[in-house]
């Protein structure tokens, strides 16, 4: 089994091209929040603009739109129950994120359907309530082309049938295999895994003030924004599940508790650091 080390971050963080414009750097469309967790939709969309995603689209309940417009300007809203809105949006953007604070409900259900309708090559990270949906309503994850999955051991626990004692790097592959073989899996937790292709790979890096409710929202917009400008391979996913721990490791220094809201923050300086560090 590899790990996942510091070295990834410089290897895959780009100094960006003199002539490079915001098209260049990804279109990302980010399903999430609700009526209840508005938070966890404004998480993902302000952790995929601080990790430099070109253009950020946030499909949400109308009620958010100001709260995500107040707090992170940059990112463009439209409301999901809008089928027409969000079907254009699944087709006009590279990388969609679905699931962060959406709910279990119906609602949930349906839009999830629309993904499957219109996706075509696109990225789906696939996250929280819409893979909670996936497993109640045993949506068939092989429907889509290009799928990275992130849940916590709970989330992975209903996708999988696999309790968490039993959830081996051994049985999680097995299972991953026959679920949807062609997917990237990442099980979320102290010293999260990677499975892709039939191999196994471990984070070396995080923390227990990462255990607070946000972080892994963050961590679908980092995952977002990083395949939307590098590439969608192993290496680049990897590189966003170890910058999202490099840094709260950091904050943790000195910080109890590891802020999602302060993660987010630190991250444009930190990928400078390591794509000014490039000989
Ligand atoms: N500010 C906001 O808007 C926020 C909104 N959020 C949104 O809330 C929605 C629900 O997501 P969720 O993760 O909070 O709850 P859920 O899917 O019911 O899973 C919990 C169950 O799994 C179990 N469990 C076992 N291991 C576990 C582990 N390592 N980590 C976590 N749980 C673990 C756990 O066991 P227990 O604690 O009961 O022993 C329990 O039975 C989702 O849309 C999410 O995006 C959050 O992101 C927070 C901030
Ligand atoms: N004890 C810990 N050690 C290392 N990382 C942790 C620890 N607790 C939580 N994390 C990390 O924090 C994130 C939590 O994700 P998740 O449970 O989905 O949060 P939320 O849904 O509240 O946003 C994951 O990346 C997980 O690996
Ligand atoms: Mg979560």
């Amino acid at each position: 089994m590899q790990k996942i080390d510091e070295s990834i971050l410089s290897e895959v963080i780009q100094k960006r091209p003199i002539n490079s414009y915001k098209g260049n750097y990804g279109r990302i469309l980010i399903i999430a929040g609700s009526k209840q967790f508005g938070g966890a939709a404004l998480m993902s969309t302000r952790a995929a603009v601080n990790a430099g995603a070109g253009l950020v689209t946030v499909a949400t309940v109308p009620e958010k739109f100001t709260a995500l417009n107040v707090d992170i300007p940059e990112a463009m809203t439209i409301d999901y129950n809008n089928s027409k809105d969000l079907k254009e949006a699944v087709l006009k953007n590279n990388v969609i994120v679905i699931g962060p604070g959406l709910g279990t409900t119906e609602n949930t259900t349906d839009l999830i359907n629309i993904l499957i309708k219109n996706v075509d090559k696109q990225v789906i990270i696939m996250d929280a309530s819409a893979l909670t949906v996936v497993s109640e309503q045993n949506i068939d994850l092989n429907l889509f082309e290009n799928i990275i999955l992130t849940p916590h051991q709970g989330e992975w626990q209903r996708l999988s049938g696999l309790k968490i004692p039993d959830q081996t790097q051994e049985n999680n592959l097995k299972k991953i295999n026959s679920l949807a073989p062609n997917s990237l899996l990442i099980v979320k937790k102290h010293l999260s895994e990677i499975y892709y292709q039939n191999k196994v790979y471990q984070l070396i890096s995080g923390n227990p003030g990462m255990a607070t409710g946000g972080m892994g929202d963050t961590l679908t917009g980092i995952i977002a924004a990083f395949v939307g400008q590098f590439d969608y391979s192993l290496k680049t996913v990897s590189a966003a599940l170890y910058l999202h721990s490099y840094i709260a490791d950091k904050i943790y220094k000195k910080d109890y508790v590891v802020l999602p809201t302060k993660l987010a923050s630190k991250i444009p300086q930190t990928m400078q650091k390591f794509a000014c560090s490039k000989k």
